[in-house]
């Protein structure tokens, strides 16, 4: 049986606790500098996949920001650059699949084979079962890969694991898959390669809106890649290529590269997921803004929300003020808005404080919570392993803290948008309901769906929750964009 925490693969050192017996793949560590022959039987772009899978494993490297540099240090672009990050995403994505059709093959634990090796096992599974990729490539340069990292021994196991695998179709490797699991969810798990955990919070928050039966089709949202989207900060740019279904300053580019069009631009347009930038435009424009409006985003880092509240408070003649609790992601804010001419004081407070000091004080606050990330696991390939159930719980205290905090800092009248990257129910309608219940009529929720159907510029499907709700829930499999949850708080008295 491959062992999985929550259906999920293991993430500890692979060879602790592996048996000394072990043949192949279990290492004698011949690990040497690669011959020059072997740094030419392995292609630039699965060696710069595999040093990442590699990063992502021993390190806590993040992907999407080890890979470009990456691929800079082995001067890749183009196709080469299109099929190492193929690999890298797609292998870290289906990881949870792989390490039980791994498993099988090898008939052996994963979490006991050598972790290096496993790394060149799984990117050869992912191209044998994902990709085009001639079978005999995959498995030749995966193997080339298991000899730099532990040897022949490691090289002849990688080989007769992968040549099995090669031996059958994919499908029926997910079907031997599925037939393992002890229950629906860890099938369910296993052939969508996600945690358990994580397909029972995304399946209880669409059947909080009525929407249980799509649940595969988000599953299968969060392996694909998005397509990049564009904004264009409204007054200072106009969107330039095809416009997106729901954002009105959002386009997609007719093709290639964004960043010549970013520079270009001097940072009036920008990349940024058409649900970042719906979320803060319903806090921009629930209504008429009055000149002298004072608007605070509390947890701004690193910047790509602030820059759309900061070009609409400069058309519209309000101020605004931001805040981030990390140094360096306050950094990253004054770039974001750097394109903005508009005075913004970034503070680096812990955004519970700040606000507190300041009672009644704001007519518009963004809480774009830290939050699981659920919503945004198709850019994040491997969070899906790195986060854990208790985390949620953890998050749940500071979210509350803020918004609870955010609310007190309102005027009279003033809105503040609750908004986190997660659909976990616990992040984000229970958030709401907590601070809600505990303040009683000094708050009442706006209905944040309605906002959205105006600001969009075509229809958009937002279902009612069964509990009468005001909040909105954005989806990938529906809306192409991550997973954004969004509600208003008006302060009443
Ligand atoms: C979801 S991100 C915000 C994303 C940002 N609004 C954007 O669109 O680019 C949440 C941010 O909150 C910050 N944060 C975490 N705890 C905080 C706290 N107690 N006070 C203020 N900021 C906090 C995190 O460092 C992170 O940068």
């Amino acid at each position: 049986m491959v062992e999985h925490r929550d259906g999920g693969p293991r993430r500890e050192n692979r060879s602790a606790g592996r048996p000394k017996s072990t043949p192949a793949g279990a290492g004698q560590r011949e690990r040497a500098r690669p011959s020059a022959k072997s740094w030419r039987q392995v292609q630039p772009a699965r060696r710069a996949a595999y040093t990442v899978l590699r990063a992502v494993q021993e390190d806590d490297a993040y992907a999407n920001l080890l890979l470009p540099k990456e691929l800079d240090r082995l001067g890749l672009s183009g196709g080469d650059a299109a099929l190492a990050t193929e690999l890298t995403y797609g292998t870290l994505r289906r990881l949870g699949t792989y390490d039980a059709v791994i498993g099988l093959a090898a008939d052996r634990d994963p979490a006991t084979i050598d972790a290096a090796v496993l790394d060149a096992l799984r990117l050869g599974v992912h191209q044998l079962m994902s990709t085009r990729v001639a079978s005999h490539a995959a498995v030749n340069e995966s193997v080339e890969l298991a000899r730099e990292a532990s040897g022949s021994g490691a090289a002849g196991f990688a080989n007769a694991v992968l040549r099995r695998i090669a031996r059958d179709n994919p499908g029926d490797w997910l079907t031997r898959v599925a037939d393992t699991a002890r229950s629906d969810d860890e099938r369910i798990g296993l052939e969508s390669s996600h945690p358990v955990w994580i397909v029972r919070a995304l399946r209880r928050a669409l059947v909080a809106e009525g929407r249980g039966e799509e649940l595969d089709d988000l599953l299968d949202a969060d392996n694909v890649s998005p397509r990049v989207t564009m904004a264009a900060l409204p007054g200072l740019a106009e969107p330039d290529g095809t416009r997106t279904a729901y954002s009105p300053v959002g386009f997609r580019l007719r093709a290639g590269d964004p960043e010549p069009l970013v520079r270009g631009s001097g940072g009036t347009v920008r990349v940024q997921d058409e649900g970042s930038q719906l979320a803060a435009l319903a806090l921009t424009r629930l209504a008429p803004v009055e000149t002298g409006e004072k608007w605070l985003d509390l947890c701004a880092g690193p910047g790509g929300k602030t820059a759309l509240l900061a070009a609409d408070a400069l058309a519209h003649g309000a101020t605004l003020e931001a805040n981030e609790l990390v140094p360096a992601r306050a950094g990253l804010v004054r770039k974001a808005i750097a394109p903005v001419p508009l005075e913004v004081v970034v503070h680096e407070r812990d955004g519970r404080e700040l606000a507190e000091e300041r009672p009644g004080a704001y007519d518009r606050i963004l809480v774009d919570a830290p939050c699981t990330g659920l919503g945004a696991l198709r850019r994040r390939p491997e969070a899906r392993w790195r986060k854990q159930p208790s985390d949620v719980a953890e998050l749940a205290t500071v979210q509350a803290g803020l918004l609870r905090a955010a609310v007190g800092a309102l005027k009279v009248g003033g809105t503040v948008a609750y908004v986190t990257c997660s659909p976990h129910l616990a992040e984000t309608a229970a958030i709401v309901k907590q601070i809600t219940e505990e303040l009683g009529d000094a708050v009442e929720e706006l209905d944040a769906r309605a906002v959205l159907r105006r600001v969009s510029r075509g229809a958009i499907d937002l279902p009612a929750p069964a509990s009468g709700a005001g909040h909105a829930q954005l989806w990938p499999h529906r809306h192409g964009t991550d997973a954004m949850f969004i509600a208003l708080l008006r302060r009443v008295r």
